[in-house]
């Protein structure tokens, strides 16, 4: 890494969660490895039963069983330092301190995320003064400024979350995420109950806010137009497996994995001159009977013979690459050297 570079947050390795265990183990997340550098959005895109949720609960070690972790690391790199923390390895004790204060989760539903029965003000004081040393009126304070952030009036800190429209309820989500200053947010379809309007609005706010704050984003959804304006880069996910990885701008104008470009095709650009949309033909596969090689080579337009002898692999350590037998070494944007990550 180059001093230019930033500090990795997040170095996750071969994570691999499973539903179920032995023979009818389903295998949701499969050998999953990626790094987070500070301030970064990190985009995961693919349809849904792809394996988004899955590894973002994984992540933060909110999965429920039957899902289990079947292997690999997620470390925790607090301010980018050297040394880390394995998250899935540490006491729940210091899990709960590093949660909201460390690393905070925003979730589909923002109905299931707030307390019904009680104000917004109420829920976010109990969760800054979990871990920050404040008393009651000023927790309250800094919830109107939390509220103001995401363009929620200060007096709605009086409501319960049923009073707020779906677009207000999932913004104040985003601010209780904000209240502790983590370094990392994972948000799981955040803007999915909303209107496109309030979608595009949540997007640039988020942009404003991690400009503002610093902290690094995982984004997942299954919309890639969405992701391209929000991420800097994007992984592509298909039956557990990331397919693609790349810059933003790379995987929507160069997508290499014929998934890719199916998903990039099945979306209006919200920028541009509209596309016809083409979905992509068949759906995903069914978990516990996984194609032969290629997971995607029964839908792939581009499939050859050989796609159903092996399956590829995503290189490692390049700029952009993709798991498709189509792709030659050569095609794969390899990183500097200096920018490689070991
Ligand atoms: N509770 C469960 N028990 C068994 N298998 C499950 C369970 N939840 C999910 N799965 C399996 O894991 C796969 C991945 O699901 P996951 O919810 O992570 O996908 P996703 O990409 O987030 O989809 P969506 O966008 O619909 O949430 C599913 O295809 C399903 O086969």
């Amino acid at each position: 890494m180059t001093n230019q570079d930033p500090p990795i947050l997040l170095d996750v390795a071969g994570l691999t969660v499973e539903y179920g265990s032995g023979d009818d183990a389903v295998r949701a997340v499969d050998d999953v490895s990626f790094q987070l550098r500070r301030g970064e959005i990190l985009g995961v895109a693919g349809e849904s039963g792809s394996g988004k949720s899955t590894l973002m609960t994984a992540l933060t070690r909110l999965q429920r069983p039957p899902a289990r972790i079947a292997g690999g690391t997620v470390t925790y790199h607090p301010g980018g330092a050297e040394a880390g923390i394995d998250l899935l390895a540490v006491p729940p004790a210091r899990l709960r301190e590093l949660r909201w204060d460390s690393l905070a989760v925003v979730l589909q539903s923002a109905m299931a995320a707030l307390n019904p029965v009680m104000r917004l003000g109420a829920q976010f004081a109990d969760v800054i003064r979990a871990h920050r040393a404040v008393g009651r009126k000023d927790a309250w304070s800094r919830a109107e400024e939390l509220l103001e952030l995401v363009g929620i009036p200060a007096n709605r800190v009086r409501s319960y979350p049923h009073e707020l429209s779906g677009g207000m309820r999932q913004r104040a989500t985003i601010a209780l995420a904000l209240a502790c200053e983590p370094e990392i947010i994972v948000m799981d379809e955040p803007t999915t109950a909303v209107d496109v309007v309030m979608q595009r609005q949540i997007v640039r706010r988020l942009m404003r806010l991690r400009r503002q704050f610093g902290f690094a984003i995982v984004f997942v959804t299954h919309d890639l137009s969405l992701l391209v304006e929000l991420a800097d880069r994007i992984m592509v996910m298909y039956a557990g497996r990331i397919v693609e990885i790349g810059s933003a701008s790379a995987i929507y104008h160069d997508p290499r994995h014929p998934y890719s470009q199916g998903l990039r095709d099945s979306f209006p650009p919200l920028h541009g001159p509209l596309r016809e949309l083409r979905g992509i033909p068949g759906s995903p596969p069914d978990l516990r009977a996984l194609p032969s090689g290629c997971a995607f080579q029964p839908r792939c337009p581009k499939r050859q013979p050989e796609c159903s002898a092996s399956r590829p692999e995503l290189p490692l350590e390049v700029e952009h690459g993709a798991a498709c037998l189509l792709q030659r070494p050569a095609d794969q944007t390899r990183l500097p050297a200096s920018k490689a990550v070991q």
